[in-house]
Protein backbone atom coordinates (compact mmCIF):
# COMPACT_ATOMS: atom_id res chain seq x y z
CA UNK A 1 0.00 0.00 0.00
CA UNK A 2 1.39 3.11 -0.78
CA UNK A 3 2.04 5.94 1.35
CA UNK A 4 -0.96 8.01 0.34
CA UNK A 5 -2.88 4.97 0.45
CA UNK A 6 -2.33 4.62 4.30
CA UNK A 7 -2.39 8.33 4.93
CA UNK A 8 -6.05 8.45 3.61
CA UNK A 9 -6.94 5.47 6.12
CA UNK A 10 -5.52 7.30 9.19
CA UNK A 11 -8.11 10.43 7.86
CA UNK A 12 -10.71 8.32 7.91
CA UNK A 13 -10.18 7.06 10.91
CA UNK A 14 -9.83 10.32 12.37
CA UNK A 15 -12.79 11.38 10.35
CA UNK A 16 -14.97 8.83 12.11
CA UNK A 17 -14.27 10.45 15.16
CA UNK A 18 -16.87 13.23 13.62
CA UNK A 19 -19.84 11.58 14.98
CA UNK A 20 -18.62 12.14 18.53
CA UNK A 21 -18.72 15.52 20.54
CA UNK A 22 -16.64 17.82 22.07
CA UNK A 23 -17.23 16.89 25.63
CA UNK A 24 -17.39 13.03 25.03
CA UNK A 25 -14.43 13.47 22.35
CA UNK A 26 -12.26 14.38 25.66
CA UNK A 27 -13.43 12.04 27.99
CA UNK A 28 -12.73 9.37 25.31
CA UNK A 29 -9.54 10.34 24.42
CA UNK A 30 -8.32 10.23 28.28
CA UNK A 31 -10.62 7.00 28.86
CA UNK A 32 -8.75 5.42 25.63
CA UNK A 33 -5.39 6.25 25.65
CA UNK A 34 -5.69 5.41 30.01
CA UNK A 35 -6.51 2.55 29.38
CA UNK A 36 -4.33 1.44 26.53
CA UNK A 37 -1.10 2.44 28.25
CA UNK A 38 -1.91 0.42 31.26
CA UNK A 39 -2.36 -2.82 29.41
CA UNK A 40 0.80 -1.76 27.29
CA UNK A 41 2.36 -1.23 30.38
CA UNK A 42 1.25 -4.45 31.81
CA UNK A 43 2.29 -6.73 29.16
CA UNK A 44 5.58 -5.04 28.70
CA UNK A 45 6.30 -5.59 32.31
CA UNK A 46 6.46 -9.42 31.88
CA UNK A 47 9.75 -9.30 30.01
CA UNK A 48 11.07 -7.37 32.69
CA UNK A 49 9.88 -9.81 35.32
CA UNK A 50 11.19 -12.95 33.20
CA UNK A 51 14.65 -11.34 32.75
CA UNK A 52 14.71 -10.73 36.65
CA UNK A 53 13.63 -14.28 37.42
CA UNK A 54 15.50 -16.28 34.87
CA UNK A 55 19.06 -13.59 35.81
CA UNK A 56 17.53 -14.79 39.61
CA UNK A 57 17.93 -18.68 39.02
CA UNK A 58 21.68 -17.71 37.56
CA UNK A 59 22.88 -15.76 40.15
CA UNK A 60 20.86 -16.33 43.13
CA UNK A 61 20.52 -12.77 43.97
CA UNK A 62 17.11 -11.98 45.71
CA UNK A 63 16.94 -8.60 44.97
CA UNK A 64 15.90 -9.14 41.71
CA UNK A 65 13.27 -11.81 42.72
CA UNK A 66 12.06 -8.75 44.80
CA UNK A 67 11.97 -6.94 42.04
CA UNK A 68 9.95 -9.35 39.51
CA UNK A 69 7.71 -9.23 42.56
CA UNK A 70 7.43 -5.24 42.57
CA UNK A 71 6.73 -5.12 39.14
CA UNK A 72 4.39 -7.59 38.62
CA UNK A 73 2.46 -6.64 41.85
CA UNK A 74 2.61 -2.68 40.07
CA UNK A 75 1.59 -4.32 36.42
CA UNK A 76 -1.58 -6.31 38.61
CA UNK A 77 -2.74 -3.28 40.50
CA UNK A 78 -2.48 -0.97 37.08
CA UNK A 79 -4.22 -3.42 35.12
CA UNK A 80 -7.22 -4.32 37.74
CA UNK A 81 -8.23 -1.21 39.49
CA UNK A 82 -7.04 1.71 37.57
CA UNK A 83 -7.50 0.35 34.18
CA UNK A 84 -11.63 -0.44 34.40
CA UNK A 85 -12.16 3.28 35.91
CA UNK A 86 -11.04 4.11 32.58
CA UNK A 87 -12.44 1.23 30.30
CA UNK A 88 -15.91 2.69 32.04
CA UNK A 89 -15.19 6.01 31.37
CA UNK A 90 -14.68 5.53 27.32
CA UNK A 91 -17.34 3.08 26.98
CA UNK A 92 -19.83 5.70 28.76
CA UNK A 93 -19.18 7.72 25.86
CA UNK A 94 -19.09 4.92 23.10
CA UNK A 95 -22.57 4.42 24.04
CA UNK A 96 -23.89 7.67 24.33
CA UNK A 97 -21.84 8.85 21.49
CA UNK A 98 -24.05 5.76 19.51
CA UNK A 99 -27.15 6.38 21.00
CA UNK A 100 -27.29 9.82 19.64
CA UNK A 101 -26.31 8.85 16.40
CA UNK A 102 -29.01 7.05 16.24
CA UNK A 103 -31.60 9.86 17.32
CA UNK A 104 -29.97 11.91 14.43
CA UNK A 105 -30.75 9.14 11.85
CA UNK A 106 -34.11 8.98 13.34
CA UNK A 107 -34.45 12.96 13.08
CA UNK A 108 -32.67 12.57 9.60
CA UNK A 109 -35.48 10.73 8.32
CA UNK A 110 -38.31 12.91 9.76
CA UNK A 111 -37.09 15.45 7.32
CA UNK A 112 -35.82 13.49 4.48
CA UNK A 113 -37.06 14.06 0.96
CA UNK A 114 -40.55 12.09 -0.08
CA UNK A 115 -38.06 11.50 -3.51
CA UNK A 116 -35.44 9.98 -1.56
CA UNK A 117 -38.05 7.90 0.65
CA UNK A 118 -39.75 6.73 -1.98
CA UNK A 119 -36.41 5.88 -3.97
CA UNK A 120 -34.96 3.92 -1.37
CA UNK A 121 -36.26 0.53 0.17
CA UNK A 122 -36.89 0.14 4.00
CA UNK A 123 -34.60 -2.10 4.02
CA UNK A 124 -31.53 -0.13 3.14
CA UNK A 125 -32.60 2.48 5.94
CA UNK A 126 -33.12 0.07 8.24
CA UNK A 127 -29.86 -1.43 7.34
CA UNK A 128 -27.98 1.98 7.95
CA UNK A 129 -29.48 2.64 10.54
CA UNK A 130 -28.68 -1.08 12.49
CA UNK A 131 -25.79 -2.87 11.14
CA UNK A 132 -24.18 0.18 10.31
CA UNK A 133 -24.44 1.77 13.09
CA UNK A 134 -23.49 -1.03 15.27
CA UNK A 135 -20.22 -0.95 12.86
CA UNK A 136 -19.46 2.38 14.29
CA UNK A 137 -19.81 1.17 17.90
CA UNK A 138 -17.28 -1.52 17.26
CA UNK A 139 -14.87 0.96 15.75
CA UNK A 140 -14.94 3.21 19.13
CA UNK A 141 -15.40 0.38 21.43
CA UNK A 142 -13.31 -1.91 20.32
CA UNK A 143 -11.03 -1.18 17.18
CA UNK A 144 -9.46 2.28 18.11
CA UNK A 145 -8.44 0.48 21.37
CA UNK A 146 -6.80 -2.50 20.15
CA UNK A 147 -5.12 -0.27 17.42
CA UNK A 148 -3.66 2.30 20.25
CA UNK A 149 -2.60 -0.54 22.47
CA UNK A 150 -0.98 -1.84 19.77
CA UNK A 151 1.04 0.80 18.93
CA UNK A 152 1.26 2.44 22.34
CA UNK A 153 2.77 -1.75 23.07
CA UNK A 154 4.76 -1.99 19.97
CA UNK A 155 6.40 1.76 21.24
CA UNK A 156 7.05 0.50 24.43
CA UNK A 157 8.26 -3.11 23.10
CA UNK A 158 11.03 -1.48 21.44
CA UNK A 159 12.11 0.72 23.62
CA UNK A 160 12.66 -1.77 26.44
CA UNK A 161 14.51 -4.04 24.08
CA UNK A 162 16.89 -1.26 22.77
CA UNK A 163 17.50 -0.78 26.78
CA UNK A 164 18.09 -4.61 27.05
CA UNK A 165 20.22 -4.69 23.67
CA UNK A 166 19.54 -2.27 20.70
CA UNK A 167 20.83 -4.57 18.06
CA UNK A 168 18.31 -7.28 18.41
CA UNK A 169 16.18 -3.87 18.78
CA UNK A 170 17.10 -2.42 15.42
CA UNK A 171 16.47 -6.03 13.89
CA UNK A 172 13.21 -6.02 15.46
CA UNK A 173 12.49 -3.29 13.75
CA UNK A 174 13.20 -3.73 10.50
CA UNK A 175 11.34 -6.74 10.88
CA UNK A 176 8.43 -5.46 12.37
CA UNK A 177 8.06 -2.83 9.06
CA UNK A 178 8.62 -5.58 6.71
CA UNK A 179 5.57 -7.41 8.49
CA UNK A 180 3.78 -4.46 8.61
CA UNK A 181 3.89 -3.26 5.29
CA UNK A 182 3.06 -7.13 4.07
CA UNK A 183 -0.44 -6.62 6.06
CA UNK A 184 -1.48 -3.49 5.42
CA UNK A 185 -1.12 -5.28 1.02
CA UNK A 186 -4.42 -7.45 2.06
CA UNK A 187 -6.46 -4.15 3.93
CA UNK A 188 -7.52 -2.45 0.83
CA UNK A 189 -8.95 -5.69 -0.78
CA UNK A 190 -10.23 -6.58 2.74
CA UNK A 191 -12.46 -2.92 2.84
CA UNK A 192 -13.96 -3.39 -0.74
CA UNK A 193 -15.33 -6.96 0.06
CA UNK A 194 -16.40 -5.03 3.32
CA UNK A 195 -18.08 -2.79 1.20
CA UNK A 196 -19.76 -5.20 -0.94
CA UNK A 197 -21.19 -7.25 2.20
CA UNK A 198 -22.60 -4.29 3.86
CA UNK A 199 -25.04 -3.16 0.61
CA UNK A 200 -25.63 -6.87 0.50
CA UNK A 201 -27.19 -7.51 3.61
CA UNK A 202 -28.90 -4.32 3.00
CA UNK A 203 -30.39 -5.89 -0.01
CA UNK A 204 -30.98 -8.62 1.73
CA UNK A 205 -33.00 -7.00 5.15
CA UNK A 206 -35.11 -5.03 2.02
CA UNK A 207 -35.81 -8.14 0.71
CA UNK A 208 -36.70 -10.17 3.76
CA UNK A 209 -39.02 -7.49 4.38
CA UNK A 210 -40.71 -7.31 1.16
CA UNK A 211 -41.01 -10.91 1.96
CA UNK A 212 -42.53 -10.24 5.58
CA UNK A 213 -44.61 -7.73 4.45
CA UNK A 214 -46.21 -9.92 1.78
CA UNK A 215 -46.52 -12.91 3.62
CA UNK A 216 -49.88 -14.29 2.88
CA UNK A 217 -49.57 -14.09 -0.93
CA UNK A 218 -46.74 -15.30 -0.29
CA UNK A 219 -48.20 -18.36 0.79
CA UNK A 220 -51.30 -18.11 -1.01
CA UNK A 221 -49.75 -17.76 -4.50
CA UNK A 222 -46.33 -19.55 -3.43
CA UNK A 223 -43.82 -17.27 -4.79
CA UNK A 224 -41.04 -19.12 -5.05
CA UNK A 225 -39.02 -16.20 -6.75
CA UNK A 226 -39.05 -14.51 -3.69
CA UNK A 227 -37.49 -17.11 -2.08
CA UNK A 228 -35.24 -17.61 -5.01
CA UNK A 229 -34.05 -14.04 -4.92
CA UNK A 230 -33.30 -14.30 -1.04
CA UNK A 231 -31.53 -17.24 -1.72
CA UNK A 232 -28.76 -15.22 -4.49
CA UNK A 233 -28.63 -12.52 -2.15
CA UNK A 234 -27.99 -14.55 0.68
CA UNK A 235 -25.43 -16.94 -1.21
CA UNK A 236 -23.63 -13.38 -2.61
CA UNK A 237 -23.01 -12.15 1.42
CA UNK A 238 -22.08 -15.91 2.14
CA UNK A 239 -19.77 -15.56 -0.83
CA UNK A 240 -18.22 -12.47 0.16
CA UNK A 241 -17.60 -13.55 3.81
CA UNK A 242 -15.65 -16.24 2.45
CA UNK A 243 -13.42 -14.27 0.03
CA UNK A 244 -13.03 -11.53 3.08
CA UNK A 245 -11.89 -14.94 5.16
CA UNK A 246 -9.78 -15.89 2.94
CA UNK A 247 -7.77 -12.63 3.01
CA UNK A 248 -8.18 -12.48 6.43
CA UNK A 249 -6.69 -15.88 6.44
CA UNK A 250 -3.64 -15.27 4.22
CA UNK A 251 -2.69 -12.36 5.95
CA UNK A 252 -2.76 -14.47 9.52
CA UNK A 253 -0.65 -17.07 7.84
CA UNK A 254 1.84 -14.48 6.51
CA UNK A 255 1.96 -12.70 10.16
CA UNK A 256 2.16 -16.12 11.55
CA UNK A 257 5.21 -17.04 9.50
CA UNK A 258 6.98 -13.63 9.98
CA UNK A 259 6.36 -14.18 14.60
CA UNK A 260 8.00 -17.85 14.29
CA UNK A 261 11.01 -17.22 12.45
CA UNK A 262 11.81 -14.09 14.05
CA UNK A 263 11.17 -15.79 17.96
CA UNK A 264 13.12 -18.92 16.73
CA UNK A 265 15.92 -16.09 14.71
CA UNK A 266 15.85 -14.59 18.44
CA UNK A 267 16.68 -18.31 20.20
CA UNK A 268 19.30 -19.09 17.95
CA UNK A 269 21.46 -15.86 17.95
CA UNK A 270 20.59 -15.09 21.86
CA UNK A 271 21.75 -18.36 22.23
CA UNK A 272 25.10 -18.01 20.01
CA UNK A 273 25.75 -14.53 21.88
CA UNK A 274 25.11 -16.07 25.36
CA UNK A 275 27.61 -19.04 24.65
CA UNK A 276 30.60 -16.53 23.77
CA UNK A 277 29.36 -14.69 26.49
CA UNK A 278 27.77 -11.70 25.21
CA UNK A 279 24.78 -11.16 26.21
CA UNK A 280 23.10 -12.72 29.92
CA UNK A 281 20.42 -15.68 29.52
CA UNK A 282 18.27 -13.30 31.03
CA UNK A 283 18.53 -10.57 28.66
CA UNK A 284 17.60 -13.52 25.97
CA UNK A 285 14.44 -14.64 27.62
CA UNK A 286 13.26 -10.93 27.82
CA UNK A 287 14.24 -10.05 24.36
CA UNK A 288 12.17 -13.11 23.41
CA UNK A 289 9.45 -12.85 25.15
CA UNK A 290 9.29 -8.77 23.53
CA UNK A 291 10.05 -9.99 20.32
CA UNK A 292 7.08 -12.80 20.59
CA UNK A 293 4.78 -9.74 22.10
CA UNK A 294 5.86 -7.32 19.61
CA UNK A 295 4.89 -10.04 16.67
CA UNK A 296 1.26 -10.29 18.14
CA UNK A 297 0.88 -6.64 18.38
CA UNK A 298 1.66 -6.43 14.69
CA UNK A 299 -0.63 -9.10 13.68
CA UNK A 300 -3.46 -7.80 15.89
CA UNK A 301 -3.08 -4.52 14.47
CA UNK A 302 -3.40 -5.89 11.33
CA UNK A 303 -6.57 -8.03 11.41
CA UNK A 304 -7.82 -4.57 13.50
CA UNK A 305 -6.81 -2.47 10.46
CA UNK A 306 -8.42 -4.85 8.28
CA UNK A 307 -12.02 -4.90 10.75
CA UNK A 308 -11.91 -1.65 10.61
CA UNK A 309 -12.45 -1.13 6.90
CA UNK A 310 -16.01 -2.88 8.11
CA UNK A 311 -16.24 -0.28 10.36
CA UNK A 312 -15.33 2.49 7.56
CA UNK A 313 -17.61 1.31 5.20
CA UNK A 314 -20.65 1.42 7.58
CA UNK A 315 -19.83 4.96 8.62
CA UNK A 316 -19.68 6.07 5.09
CA UNK A 317 -23.68 4.73 4.47
CA UNK A 318 -24.25 6.42 7.99
CA UNK A 319 -22.68 9.58 6.60
CA UNK A 320 -24.41 9.05 3.55
CA UNK A 321 -27.64 9.37 5.08
CA UNK A 322 -26.67 12.42 7.50
CA UNK A 323 -25.93 14.25 4.62
CA UNK A 324 -28.64 13.88 2.72
CA UNK A 325 -30.15 16.56 1.30
CA UNK A 326 -34.02 17.39 3.68
CA UNK A 327 -37.46 19.44 2.72
CA UNK A 328 -36.37 22.78 2.67
CA UNK A 329 -38.41 24.51 6.05
CA UNK A 330 -40.46 25.97 3.32
CA UNK A 331 -41.40 26.00 0.20
CA UNK A 332 -41.76 29.06 -1.98
CA UNK A 333 -40.84 32.73 -1.04
CA UNK A 334 -42.34 34.15 1.86
CA UNK A 335 -42.73 37.63 0.92
CA UNK A 336 -45.33 36.87 -2.34
CA UNK A 337 -47.96 39.27 -2.79
CA UNK A 338 -50.59 37.00 -4.32
CA UNK A 339 -53.92 36.46 -2.39
CA UNK A 340 -56.92 34.23 -2.25
CA UNK A 341 -60.14 34.15 -1.42
CA UNK A 342 -60.39 30.23 -1.30
CA UNK A 343 -59.45 27.77 1.42
CA UNK A 344 -57.58 25.98 -0.85
CA UNK A 345 -56.17 27.17 -4.37
CA UNK A 346 -54.28 25.53 -6.66
CA UNK A 347 -53.26 28.19 -9.21
CA UNK A 348 -51.69 27.10 -12.87
CA UNK A 349 -50.06 24.55 -11.67
CA UNK A 350 -47.34 22.07 -13.33
CA UNK A 351 -45.73 19.38 -11.48
CA UNK A 352 -43.42 16.48 -12.71
CA UNK A 353 -41.91 14.10 -10.90
CA UNK A 354 -38.90 13.29 -13.50
CA UNK A 355 -37.97 16.02 -15.85
CA UNK A 356 -39.23 14.84 -18.46
CA UNK A 357 -42.65 13.53 -17.90
CA UNK A 358 -45.19 15.66 -16.87
CA UNK A 359 -48.14 15.03 -14.11
CA UNK A 360 -50.03 18.00 -14.05
CA UNK A 361 -50.29 20.94 -16.30
CA UNK A 362 -51.50 24.23 -15.38
CA UNK A 363 -53.89 23.18 -12.96
CA UNK A 364 -56.49 25.30 -11.28
CA UNK A 365 -58.73 24.60 -8.40
CA UNK A 366 -60.28 26.51 -5.98
CA UNK A 367 -62.00 25.14 -2.65
CA UNK A 368 -63.43 27.51 -0.27
CA UNK A 369 -64.35 27.09 3.14
CA UNK A 370 -66.19 24.37 4.34
CA UNK A 371 -66.81 23.12 0.81
CA UNK A 372 -66.33 19.23 0.12
CA UNK A 373 -64.83 19.09 -2.69
CA UNK A 374 -64.87 15.49 -4.53
CA UNK A 375 -61.76 14.79 -7.38
CA UNK A 376 -62.00 11.31 -9.66
CA UNK A 377 -60.75 10.56 -12.57
CA UNK A 378 -59.18 7.23 -14.31
CA UNK A 379 -56.16 5.58 -12.57
CA UNK A 380 -52.94 7.75 -12.93
CA UNK A 381 -54.84 10.98 -14.12
CA UNK A 382 -52.99 13.11 -10.59
CA UNK A 383 -55.64 12.71 -8.13
CA UNK A 384 -52.93 11.23 -5.17
CA UNK A 385 -50.20 14.18 -7.00
CA UNK A 386 -52.62 16.82 -5.81
CA UNK A 387 -52.23 15.33 -2.02
CA UNK A 388 -49.04 14.88 -2.25
CA UNK A 389 -47.93 18.61 -3.51
CA UNK A 390 -50.49 20.12 -0.81
CA UNK A 391 -48.89 18.04 2.08
CA UNK A 392 -45.60 19.72 0.71
CA UNK A 393 -43.84 16.45 -0.87
CA UNK A 394 -42.79 18.18 -3.60
CA UNK A 395 -41.99 21.23 -4.70
CA UNK A 396 -43.96 22.54 -7.47
CA UNK A 397 -42.41 23.47 -10.63
CA UNK A 398 -44.50 26.74 -11.77
CA UNK A 399 -47.49 27.79 -10.44
CA UNK A 400 -48.56 28.61 -7.22
CA UNK A 401 -50.69 26.76 -4.05
CA UNK A 402 -52.36 28.94 -1.55
CA UNK A 403 -53.44 27.87 1.73
CA UNK A 404 -55.84 29.72 3.63
CA UNK A 405 -55.61 32.40 1.17
CA UNK A 406 -51.99 32.68 1.48
CA UNK A 407 -49.22 31.53 -0.62
CA UNK A 408 -47.15 28.47 0.39
CA UNK A 409 -44.34 29.62 0.84
CA UNK A 410 -45.72 32.40 3.67
CA UNK A 411 -46.06 29.21 6.11
CA UNK A 412 -43.19 26.71 6.63
CA UNK A 413 -43.88 22.78 6.20
CA UNK A 414 -44.59 22.31 9.64
CA UNK A 415 -47.45 25.08 9.71
CA UNK A 416 -48.78 23.68 6.18
CA UNK A 417 -48.93 20.34 7.99
CA UNK A 418 -50.06 21.41 11.30
CA UNK A 419 -53.22 23.07 9.21
CA UNK A 420 -54.41 19.33 7.72
CA UNK A 421 -55.94 16.38 8.65
CA UNK A 422 -55.01 13.55 5.83
CA UNK A 423 -56.82 9.97 6.27
CA UNK A 424 -55.03 7.60 4.18
CA UNK A 425 -57.01 5.29 1.92
CA UNK A 426 -54.82 2.50 3.98
CA UNK A 427 -55.13 3.14 7.97
CA UNK A 428 -51.30 3.27 9.57
CA UNK A 429 -51.66 2.12 13.05
CA UNK A 430 -48.48 2.21 15.02
CA UNK A 431 -48.01 -0.62 17.38
CA UNK A 432 -49.12 0.48 20.79
CA UNK A 433 -52.59 1.31 22.47
CA UNK A 434 -55.79 2.19 20.62
CA UNK A 435 -55.65 5.23 23.00
CA UNK A 436 -51.88 6.43 21.80
CA UNK A 437 -52.78 5.51 18.45
CA UNK A 438 -55.69 8.19 18.86
CA UNK A 439 -53.33 10.72 20.62
CA UNK A 440 -50.83 10.76 17.67
CA UNK A 441 -53.28 13.50 16.41
CA UNK A 442 -53.09 15.48 19.37
CA UNK A 443 -50.75 14.40 22.22
CA UNK A 444 -51.64 16.82 24.67
CA UNK A 445 -55.03 15.36 24.84
CA UNK A 446 -56.84 14.39 27.77
CA UNK A 447 -57.99 10.65 27.99
CA UNK A 448 -61.35 11.98 28.20
CA UNK A 449 -60.56 13.84 24.44
CA UNK A 450 -59.57 10.65 23.05
CA UNK A 451 -62.54 9.17 23.81
CA UNK A 452 -64.72 12.02 22.80
CA UNK A 453 -63.18 11.37 19.09
CA UNK A 454 -63.19 7.59 19.26
CA UNK A 455 -67.52 8.22 19.85
CA UNK A 456 -67.15 10.81 17.09
CA UNK A 457 -65.88 8.37 15.18
CA UNK A 458 -68.16 5.38 16.06
CA UNK A 459 -65.42 3.43 17.47
CA UNK A 460 -66.17 3.85 21.13
CA UNK A 461 -68.24 1.23 20.71
CA UNK A 462 -66.10 -1.84 19.38
CA UNK A 463 -63.39 -0.62 21.79
CA UNK A 464 -65.51 -1.09 24.45
CA UNK A 465 -65.70 -4.40 23.94
CA UNK A 466 -62.13 -5.19 23.16
CA UNK A 467 -60.32 -6.97 26.68
CA UNK A 468 -58.13 -3.72 27.22
CA UNK A 469 -60.40 -1.37 26.17
CA UNK A 470 -58.52 1.46 25.41
CA UNK A 471 -55.25 -0.47 26.19
CA UNK A 472 -55.66 -2.88 23.66
CA UNK A 473 -52.56 -3.42 22.11
CA UNK A 474 -53.27 -2.90 17.94
CA UNK A 475 -50.49 -5.20 17.05
CA UNK A 476 -47.90 -4.49 14.11
CA UNK A 477 -49.48 -1.87 11.72
CA UNK A 478 -52.53 -2.50 13.65
CA UNK A 479 -52.99 -6.11 12.35
CA UNK A 480 -55.11 -7.30 15.41
CA UNK A 481 -58.27 -5.00 13.77
CA UNK A 482 -60.45 -5.49 11.15
CA UNK A 483 -59.93 -2.91 8.10
CA UNK A 484 -63.13 -0.62 9.31
CA UNK A 485 -61.97 -0.54 12.86
CA UNK A 486 -58.19 0.19 11.57
CA UNK A 487 -60.19 3.47 9.37
CA UNK A 488 -62.23 4.44 12.21
CA UNK A 489 -59.23 4.69 14.68
CA UNK A 490 -57.55 6.84 11.95
CA UNK A 491 -60.60 8.84 11.88
CA UNK A 492 -61.13 9.23 15.44
CA UNK A 493 -57.11 10.53 15.28
CA UNK A 494 -57.47 12.90 12.80
CA UNK A 495 -60.81 14.20 14.80
CA UNK A 496 -58.84 15.06 17.63
CA UNK A 497 -55.93 16.80 15.14
CA UNK A 498 -58.71 19.37 14.63
CA UNK A 499 -57.29 20.73 11.80
CA UNK A 500 -59.33 23.02 9.44
CA UNK A 501 -58.55 21.40 6.12
CA UNK A 502 -59.25 17.79 5.49
CA UNK A 503 -57.93 15.44 3.03
CA UNK A 504 -59.39 12.20 2.24
CA UNK A 505 -58.00 9.57 0.62
CA UNK A 506 -61.06 7.33 -0.26
CA UNK A 507 -61.60 5.29 2.62
CA UNK A 508 -63.98 3.31 1.99
CA UNK A 509 -63.30 1.31 -0.57
CA UNK A 510 -61.99 -2.00 0.80
CA UNK A 511 -64.90 -2.50 3.24
CA UNK A 512 -67.62 -4.66 3.52
CA UNK A 513 -71.61 -3.30 3.97
CA UNK A 514 -71.48 -2.97 7.76
CA UNK A 515 -67.91 -1.30 7.86
CA UNK A 516 -68.16 1.34 5.14
CA UNK A 517 -71.62 2.77 6.97
CA UNK A 518 -70.02 3.11 9.69
CA UNK A 519 -66.47 4.46 8.37
CA UNK A 520 -69.07 6.89 6.04
CA UNK A 521 -71.06 7.89 9.03
CA UNK A 522 -67.61 8.62 11.12
CA UNK A 523 -66.11 10.83 8.20
CA UNK A 524 -69.50 12.53 7.97
CA UNK A 525 -68.71 13.54 11.56
CA UNK A 526 -64.83 14.18 10.68
CA UNK A 527 -66.19 16.81 8.12
CA UNK A 528 -68.31 18.96 9.44
CA UNK A 529 -67.15 22.11 9.68
CA UNK A 530 -63.94 21.49 7.72
CA UNK A 531 -62.92 22.02 3.95
CA UNK A 532 -62.86 18.96 2.45
CA UNK A 533 -60.95 17.53 -0.12
CA UNK A 534 -62.07 14.09 -1.22
CA UNK A 535 -60.45 11.52 -3.60
CA UNK A 536 -62.80 8.66 -4.77
CA UNK A 537 -62.54 6.34 -6.41
CA UNK A 538 -65.79 5.05 -5.80
CA UNK A 539 -68.22 7.40 -7.86
CA UNK A 540 -71.57 7.06 -5.44
CA UNK A 541 -69.36 8.16 -2.79
CA UNK A 542 -69.40 11.62 -4.10
CA UNK A 543 -72.76 12.68 -5.00
CA UNK A 544 -72.92 14.67 -1.91
CA UNK A 545 -69.75 16.57 -2.85
CA UNK A 546 -70.18 20.30 -3.38
CA UNK A 547 -68.69 20.18 -6.25
CA UNK A 548 -66.96 17.51 -8.04
CA UNK A 549 -63.56 18.23 -9.93
CA UNK A 550 -62.81 15.19 -12.77
CA UNK A 551 -59.36 14.73 -13.81
CA UNK A 552 -57.25 13.25 -16.75
CA UNK A 553 -53.96 12.64 -18.08
CA UNK A 554 -53.03 15.87 -15.53
CA UNK A 555 -55.87 18.07 -16.30
CA UNK A 556 -59.32 19.63 -15.30
CA UNK A 557 -61.56 18.12 -17.76
CA UNK A 558 -65.23 18.52 -16.05
CA UNK A 559 -66.31 20.31 -13.04
CA UNK A 560 -69.91 20.48 -11.68
CA UNK A 561 -72.19 18.90 -9.49
CA UNK A 562 -73.39 15.29 -9.44
CA UNK A 563 -76.48 15.91 -11.02
CA UNK A 564 -75.02 18.33 -13.39
CA UNK A 565 -71.87 16.44 -15.06
CA UNK A 566 -74.40 13.53 -15.61
CA UNK A 567 -76.48 15.78 -17.67
CA UNK A 568 -73.49 16.92 -19.70
CA UNK A 569 -72.62 13.56 -20.78
CA UNK A 570 -68.92 13.91 -21.08
CA UNK A 571 -65.94 12.35 -19.09
CA UNK A 572 -68.35 11.84 -15.22
CA UNK A 573 -71.39 10.08 -16.86
CA UNK A 574 -68.75 7.83 -18.94
CA UNK A 575 -66.86 7.15 -15.44
CA UNK A 576 -70.04 6.56 -13.88
CA UNK A 577 -71.75 4.84 -16.55
N1 LIG B 1 -43.31 8.86 -6.91
C1 LIG B 1 -43.55 8.91 -8.20
N2 LIG B 1 -42.52 8.98 -9.06
C2 LIG B 1 -42.73 9.03 -10.38
N3 LIG B 1 -43.95 9.02 -10.95
C3 LIG B 1 -45.02 8.95 -10.15
C4 LIG B 1 -44.87 8.89 -8.73
N4 LIG B 1 -46.11 8.82 -8.19
C5 LIG B 1 -46.99 8.85 -9.21
N5 LIG B 1 -46.34 8.93 -10.38
C6 LIG B 1 -46.95 9.03 -11.72
O1 LIG B 1 -47.74 10.19 -11.74
C7 LIG B 1 -48.96 9.96 -12.45
C8 LIG B 1 -50.15 10.33 -11.55
O2 LIG B 1 -50.17 9.42 -10.45
P1 LIG B 1 -51.19 9.54 -9.24
O3 LIG B 1 -50.78 8.55 -8.23
O4 LIG B 1 -51.30 10.95 -8.84
O5 LIG B 1 -52.54 9.08 -9.96
P2 LIG B 1 -53.97 8.78 -9.31
O6 LIG B 1 -54.95 9.52 -10.15
O7 LIG B 1 -53.98 9.05 -7.87
O8 LIG B 1 -54.08 7.22 -9.59
P3 LIG B 1 -54.89 6.10 -8.74
O9 LIG B 1 -56.34 6.39 -8.86
O10 LIG B 1 -54.52 4.84 -9.46
O11 LIG B 1 -54.35 6.15 -7.35
C9 LIG B 1 -48.92 8.50 -12.86
O12 LIG B 1 -48.51 8.46 -14.21
C10 LIG B 1 -47.89 7.86 -11.98
O13 LIG B 1 -47.23 6.82 -12.64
Amino acid sequence: MKTGGLISYVKELVYLMRFMNRRRKTKYYIGLSVTAITQSLFLVSFSFVVESLVTFAESRDTSLLFKAFYILGGALLLENVVSPWFTYMYQRSVEFTVLEIRERLYHKVCRLRAKYLEQTHNGDLLSRVNNDVTTVETTYSTIYFVMLTQIIFSIGSIVAMLSVHWQFACASLTILLLSFSISIRFVRQIRKLYEQSLQGLANMTGKFLDFIGGIQLVKLFQIRPIYAQYRGLNEQVAQIAAQTAKKSGMLAAVNHFVSYVTFCGIIVVGSLLYAYGLIGMGSVAALAVLQINLTHAIMNFGTVLSLAQNSLAGAHRVQEILEEEEEPERLGSPVSELVSEAMVEFRDVEFSYQADKRVLHKLSLQVYKGQVAAIVGASGSGKSTLIKLLLGFYPIDRGEILLQGKPFGHYTLEEIRGQIAYVPQDAFLFSGTIEDNIRYGNPQATTEEVMEAAKAAYAHHFIQELPERYNTQVGERGASLSGGQRQRIAIARAILKNAPILLLDEATSALDNESEYWVQRALNELMKGRTTILIAHRLSTVEKADFITVMNQGTIVEQGTHQNLLEREGHYARLYG
